[in-house]
């Protein structure tokens, strides 16, 4: 496995199809026009494809003719349908567009590769022009409608090239990675389901089951909930079709983790279930200690190092244009925002906005807030 670095932007020439204009595939062509790379568009959900072209995320592929292109004029094409037709797709993909590099961009890989290659021991399917990728970004959302032209910027793109692809197919999915701001690293596809299972699959599970307990609990219990269980849930609200399809084609990895995740809880339980016995305290600093190991070890933004950064909530009036002022105010000061979260306390017209900075600027930043009006807490 390895990682690339950026290159500059816009380098990838279309006509680009894009087959399937859900969250990914109108997130993609979005990214794309803003580039004015010429892309076009197919989804057989007519509304899906609609409010994709609506958006701004290309024509439907109807005007690829009208425009004077013929099919062989199709220089790539991403297939970003369900994983489940994937490989199907492709293989229809690769016969109608001769001269296109097609690319797809499912969240499993290693079974739609051998269906690929399956199919090709059986016809004439040329397999050099085909490359697998996933990009590690995406949101709880699905659906054209929740779709965001800079989701791939400084997130990993893994590239999973099987035998066959060749070196110029290669060099266009990572074209296509780079020009969306992704950061690009190669895995084989075994490689990869292998580590998509623990840093994907298993948080989106985790997610699941605890959110799962809220069901039955009564509102009175859940009017506390915090930031820890909204941390801990968000992608409890993902899309269940499309999880029960990642699931099912990477069930083999998952298993293997599951079972070491159910030997934790087991001493869990046994710890709790006697916490005045010796040694019952000292195993339960040790499971949070090795919570924060695990904890720090997840790279930052960027791709780059693990970094902690110093937080700040501003408090802002409910009404419109008071976040507009903060941000503007903030890049006068002239600190780099590194993340933001924004929150509405029940029943106040107050909202907070959390900001993280470097550690080196939080002290700055707050007290230029304070001196200008702002309500800072740290
Ligand atoms: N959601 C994420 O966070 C995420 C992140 C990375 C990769 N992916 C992968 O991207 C792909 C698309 O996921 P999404 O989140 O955009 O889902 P989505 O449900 O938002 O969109 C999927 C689209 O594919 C269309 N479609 C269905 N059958 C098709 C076919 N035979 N040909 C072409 N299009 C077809 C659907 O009508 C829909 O518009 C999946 O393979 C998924 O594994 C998803
Ligand atoms: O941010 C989210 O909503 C996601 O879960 C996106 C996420 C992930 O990072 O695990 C989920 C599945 C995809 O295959 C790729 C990205």
């Amino acid at each position: 496995m390895s990682a690339f670095g950026m290159h500059g932007p816009g380098q990838l020439t279309g006509p680009v199809v894009i087959l399937g204009t859900g969250l990914l595939g109108a997130s993609i062509g979005l990214g794309l026009r803003g580039r004015d790379v010429e892309v076009y568009l197919s989804d057989p959900s007519p509304t899906n494809q609609a409010v994709a072209v609506d958006i701004g995320a290309g024509l439907p592929l109807s005007a690829l003719a009208e425009r004077g292109h013929d099919d062989g004029a199709v220089r790539l094409v991403v297939v970003a349908s369900p994983p489940d037709v994937t490989a199907v797709v492709v293989e229809s993909a690769l016969t109608t567009y001769p001269n296109a590099v097609v690319v797809d961009i499912a969240s499993v890989k290693a079974g739609i590769l051998a269906a690929l290659t399956e199919s090709a021991a059986r016809s004439a399917l040329d397999l050099s022009r085909y490359v697998g990728t996933h990009p590690m970004a995406g949101r709880e959302k699905s659906g054209p409608v929740a779709a965001r032209g800079e989701l791939f910027t400084s997130m990993p793109w893994v590239l999973c090239p099987g035998p066959e692809a060749s070196p110029a197919a290669q060099e266009t999915a990572r074209t296509l990675a780079l020009d969306l701001g992704a950061i690009v690293y190669e895995f084989t596809p075994v490689e990869h389901d292998e580590a998509v299972a623990l840093v994907s699959h298993l948080p989106q599970v985790m997610s699941s089951l605890l959110a799962s307990r809220l069901q039955e609990v009564g509102e009175h219990s859940l009017s506390l909930a915090g930031n820890g269980l909204r941390d801990t849930t968000r992608i409890a609200a993902s899309d269940p079709k499309l999880w029960v399809q990642i699931l099912g084609a990477n069930a083999g990895p998952m298993v293997e983790i599951l079972h070491g995740v159910r030997d934790d809880l087991n001493r869990l339980i046994n710890t709790l279930e006697d916490p005045e016995a010796p040694g019952a305290r000292l195993d339960l600093a040790q499971l949070m200690s090795e919570g924060n190991a695990g904890q720090a070890r997840i790279p930052g933004k960027h791709g780059g190092q693990a970094r902690s950064y110093a937080w700040l909530t501003v408090l802002v009036d409910d009404r419109p244009g008071q976040i507009a002022h903060l941000l503007t105010e903030i890049g006068e000061i002239g600190v780099n925002l590194e993340d933001m979260r924004l929150d509405h306390s029940s029943g106040q017209n107050v909202g907070m906005v959390e900001l993280s900075v470097l550690p080196s600027r939080h002290d700055a930043l707050v007290e230029e807030l304070s001196k200008r009006g702002w309500k800072v807490l740290q």
